[in-house]
């Protein structure tokens, strides 16, 4: 199983962009992990809120296959312990999901058309993180989840 991360924006800060390569580096022993950060469009276009979530959801569509398992990250969604959301990458990977694509949106949120496509919502907290935080976050839990899958004491620690 691929499991795939789009994010709206590029990652700014040095601090994020450093803790990002450092879990992603750790993470490609487990598992084929990419990251797909595609344009903002608000710096180079004057949209309204409504027309850049959909400008951005128009991109994000280009980027998904049909097969693909969308997960958005959202504050509303599904709330899992790390232990929990290990099961759920295990329950997708016995069921030969060919490609896990999770997004992360911009400013605003989500276009509708994304919420309508999307096979699961995932909350890391009733908390709003800003997009740019949320990745790190994110792509430590993944590594955290592979871990205690494999049965290693990273968790534990
Ligand atoms: C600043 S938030 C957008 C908040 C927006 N007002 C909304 O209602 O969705 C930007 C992005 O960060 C992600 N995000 C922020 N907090 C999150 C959380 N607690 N759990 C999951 N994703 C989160 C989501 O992908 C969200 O689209």
């Amino acid at each position: 199983m691929k499991i795939t991360l789009l994010t709206v924006g590029k990652t700014e800060d040095k601090y994020l962009v450093e803790g990002m390569e450092k879990y992603i580096k750790r993470l490609k022993h487990y598992i084929n992990f990419k990251l797909v950060e595609l344009p903002e469009l608000k710096q180079t276009k004057n949209l309204s809120e409504d027309q850049q979530k959909a400008k951005e959801a128009e991109l994000i569509f280009k980027h998904l296959n049909n097969t693909d398992h969308l997960i958005l990250l959202d504050e509303r969604g599904e709330e899992y312990s790390s232990v929990q959301f290990s099961g759920f990458l295990n329950k997708k990977m016995i069921a030969s999901v060919q490609q896990l694509v999770f997004v992360i949106g911009g400013p605003y949120g989500f276009d509708v058309t994304l919420h309508q496509r999307a096979n699961n919502k995932l909350s890391l907290s009733k908390m709003t993180f800003s997009h740019q935080m949320v990745r790190l976050f994110f792509i430590e839990q993944v590594y955290r989840a592979l871990t205690i899958l494999k049965g290693e004491p990273y968790h534990h620690e």
